[in-house]
């Protein structure tokens, strides 16, 4: 991890349940990529203040581990990089009892719209910790 990096927080937990597998009974990428891209959203949005946010990029995907019916997962994620217009998140993914690793993605990029839905500059730059300020 680079030294001036904020360290992941873990804070969002899923059971894996029968409609989440795929026919080798293990997790379905898919669903877990929309869990991720979701999180990874709401992070950003709550980062930057702003509820008009979407997803630009999402780096190389590497799915290490695969969960079975019955894990509960957790997902991490910080922020790497804030741009004039973008925010960039990286993710792990990992079990929530034996702490092994499930995924990694280095990169999420996610763009900051202004009302007219265009790129617009989000002014942050740096992470706001605490319960952040959907909590005012
Ligand atoms: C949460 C969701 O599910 S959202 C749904 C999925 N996402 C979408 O549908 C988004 C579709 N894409 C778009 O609407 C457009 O591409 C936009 C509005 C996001 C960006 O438009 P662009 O013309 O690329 O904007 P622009 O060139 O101004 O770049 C905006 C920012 O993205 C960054 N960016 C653009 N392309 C890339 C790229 N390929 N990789 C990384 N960052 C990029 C730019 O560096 C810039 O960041 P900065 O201001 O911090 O330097």
């Amino acid at each position: 991890m680079n030294k001036d990096q904020a360290p992941l927080r873990f804070h969002t937990r899923k059971w894996v349940k029968p409609e989440d597998l795929n026919p080798n009974n293990t997790l379905f990428g898919g669903s877990l990529l929309k869990w991720i891209d979701e999180e990874a959203v709401i992070y950003a949005i709550v980062q930057l203040d702003n509820p008009h946010v979407v997803t630009k990029l999402i780096s190389e995907v590497e799915f290490i581990n695969a969960p079975v019916q019955g894990d509960i997962i957790e997902m991490g994620f910080t922020a790497t990089h804030f741009g004039k217009t973008s925010i960039t998140l990286k993710c792990e993914v990992r079990n929530k009892l034996t702490r092994a690793q499930i995924l990694t993605i280095e990169r999420l990029v996610f763009v900051n719209l202004g009302k007219d839905g265009n790129p617009a500059p989000h002014g942050k730059t740096g992470i706001t910790l605490g319960s952040e300020k959907f909590d005012r």
